[in-house]
């Protein structure tokens, strides 16, 4: 129970608690392959594995982009290893003895070659900045797409399991950084080769330099990780209350409801339930920074005693005439190069890693939409005479009880064929199970005797139009909205008599540019329309298509009864080259049926035409009954004092 600002009553048993908005990855990676994924030890091995799918992705995009980057990065190594070295013959050449004018001159060509080489890596810098700003955008729309793809082409059961919809919001957080994973593995390239340059010379100078500096910036790194790694668990634990956030935002601020939240004062209530998950979300966030200033404190502590220990180094072989004053100088620069190039390798792989593990939820979530990716037959369905559905079971994922338990059913071109029972009966189930949309867990659903799973499931679609109960309202233009992009040569001729059978002539000739009138309004000059418009114009679409299965799921809830008549006058006339099953609970309509298909609690309980349905005892009798009930409602209302009735009606229930 909850009180009006939200806070669950104090009484609540943990068992008998309200349910809260929450999500999970259950489906995708367990949270404890997560946490030994992100284990420190692993993360050296996973490193070059990002550098490949960096490489890949970009590659993907653009080749010659990714060849040219590579080649930039080399040859900026190389110059600045050539710079270095020529740091020590210029240091060498400047402290020789001899006249300073000669030295001078004697050092100048190995002057020219660093600025040369500096001046160079300039060039090659901005061109690998351009490069890579350019590549960005692209990888992002691509790895987008690839979503997109993998989503689309999807069973629509995918929809219906837990957490497939909670992969899709961390595939998309990973698809967003996913150029950053071109940006990090490059900038450790860079870093790799700047190191390398450095390494190189420091090991010409003294062989025990290079360790005693992996020393000095490997604690650092470990502690970079660490913080890293802390902060991805946090998002992770936090992800949750983050989409439940995100949810309430939208319920709070979206046009859709805008109205009931207002009539409903909901606003309080729902801010309340704001507040509790954003307290959560602040709760984890503040210990994940102090968790990662505690590891930042460690590393720079050890980072700091390292660099002692270098430096210290230095010193004592210069000290001891181990190393020569010219060496020594170009130690000091290299050690500075050195030192820069780990720690960018070491700074840009935990971030590496970081983006790597949102990556890895884009890749997941490809992986997962593929595992309910569209494995159905490849043969074409031509117009069915006959579907069936034959034994079919369906039952959603995780649902207590099916949804649908052995269903016989068939329609034949020519017939309609009505489904008719209480809330929750199966009727859109077995709407979806004909259409295709859906496999059957158990049994066929078969298009002249073929399976629906032997068939092409998009060659199947598009023998199929369905009017749905909640309807899209595509962000088109009138005729786009129709015609879905499939318009033919017959011109303006076929939409408009689809728009005259469905009423959508009328709603088309108050639009301000008819057909070209955009239908989105969302969008600045975009028009809306009324609940039962949209469904005209659905129902448009719907006839503008002429296939050979029409299912129609409520397909008038929000027609006047002109325009419903109209509907259900034209229904037997269109049923002469198609099959129609008509989802629907008034029973008048289904009069126009050729039968009657009654379910109850997923399995068929009554069959047969209007007539005999209406003359029998059971279920659709019942319901008739009830339905035509109404008719009595004005005599009730002679029949009592209108203060009985009035007081009746707000007592119902008790
Ligand atoms: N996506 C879903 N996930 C889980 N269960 C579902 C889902 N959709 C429907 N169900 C359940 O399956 C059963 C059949 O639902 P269905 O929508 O087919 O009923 P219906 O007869 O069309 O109902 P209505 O008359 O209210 O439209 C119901 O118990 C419903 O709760």
């Amino acid at each position: 129970m909850t009180d009006q600002d939200g806070s669950e009553a104090e009484t609540a048993s943990p068992e008998l608690a309200a349910e809260e908005l929450k999500f999970s990855f259950r489906g995708l990676r367990e949270e404890s392959d997560i946490r030994k994924a992100i284990s420190i030890r692993s993360i050296g091995g996973r490193l070059p594995q990002l550098i490949r799918r960096s490489l890949t992705l970009a590659w993907r995009v653009d080749r010659r982009a990714v060849v040219l980057l590579l080649t930039f990065q080399v040859l900026s190594a190389l110059l600045e290893a050539f710079g270095l070295l020529a740091t020590t013959r210029t240091i060498t050449e400047l402290i020789a003895s001899g006249h300073i004018a000669d030295r001078v001159q004697a050092a100048l060509p190995s002057v020219l070659a660093i600025a040369t080489a500096a001046a160079l890596r300039t060039v090659l810098g901005i061109g690998i900045n351009m490069i890579g700003s350019d590549l960005e955008p692209r990888i992002a729309r691509r790895a987008e797409w690839m979503m997109l793809e993998a989503a689309t082409e999807a069973e629509l059961s995918a929809y219906d399991t837990p957490g497939f919809n909670d992969a899709w919001d961390a595939a998309d957080r990973g698809a967003v950084v996913s150029p950053d994973l071109v940006l990090e593995s490059q900038s450790i390239m860079s870093s790799a080769a700047s190191l390398l340059a450095a390494a190189g010379v420091l090991t010409v100078l003294h062989p025990v330099l290079l360790p005693l500096l992996l020393l000095a910036v490997v604690p650092q790194g470990v502690a970079a990780v660490a913080a890293t790694r802390e902060n991805y668990l946090s998002n992770l634990e936090m992800s949750a209350d983050r989409r439940a956030l995100s949810h309430l935002r939208w319920h709070l601020a979206d046009k859709e409801y805008a109205d009931q939240v207002r009539s409903d004062t909901m606003a309080p209530f729902l801010l309340a339930k704001y507040r509790r998950h954003g307290e959560r979300v602040d709760a984890r966030v503040r210990k994940s920074v102090r968790t990662g200033a505690r590891y930042a404190a460690v590393g720079a502590l050890m980072g700091g005693a390292g660099a002692t220990l270098v430096w210290g180094a230095v010193v004592l072989l210069l000290s001891t005439g181990r190393m020569s004053v010219a060496s020594a100088g170009t130690a000091v620069i290299a050690l500075g190069v050195a030192t820069t190039g780990l720690r960018g390798i070491v700074n840009w792989s935990a971030r590496l890693f970081r983006t790597g593990l949102y990556v890895d939820d884009w890749a997941d979530f490809i992986a997962k939409a593929g595992g309910y990716a569209l494995a159905r037959g490849a043969a074409a369905p031509p117009a069915p005479d006959v579907i069936r559905v034959e034994g079919a079971t369906y039952g959603y994922p995780d649902a207590a009880k099916l949804a649908l338990d052995k269903v016989d059913f068939h329609v034949r071109r020519g017939e309609v064929v009505a489904l008719v029972g209480e809330n929750g009966s199966g009727k859109t189930t077995l709407a979806k199970l004909i259409a295709g949309l859906y496999l059957p867990t158990d049994g066929e659903v078969t298009w002249d005797g073929v399976s629906t799973r032997d068939l092409d499931p998009h060659a199947l679609w598009a023998q199929t139009s369905v009017v749905p109960q909640k309807v899209a309202r595509w962000p088109l233009t009138a005729r786009e909205s129709i015609t879905l992009g499939r318009e033919d040569e017959s011109g303006d001729g076929t939409i408009l008599d689809a728009a005259a059978a469905s009423g959508a002539s009328d709603v088309l000739n108050e639009l301000r540019r008819g057909l070209e009138t955009l239908l989105a309004p969302e969008f600045w000059g975009g028009q809306d329309l009324s609940g039962g418009q949209w469904q005209r114009i659905a129902l448009a679409r719907a006839f503008y298509r002429r296939a050979p299965l029409l299912v129609l799921d409520e397909p008038t809830s929000a027609l006047d009864p002109r325009a419903e008549h109209r509907i259900f006058a034209g229904l037997r006339a269109m049923a002469a080259d198609c099959a129609i099953v008509l989802v629907t609970h008034r029973l008048t309509n289904v009069a126009v049926a050729d039968r009657i298909v009654v379910l109850d609690h997923g399995c068929v309980l009554q069959e047969g035409t209007f007539t005999e349905l209406t003359t029998t005892p059971g279920l659709f009798q019942e319901l008739w009954r009830l339905q035509n009930d109404r008719a009595s409602l004005p005599d009730q209302r002679a029949a009592q004092p209108a203060e009985e009735f009035d007081s009746g009606i707000g007592n119902s229930g008790q």
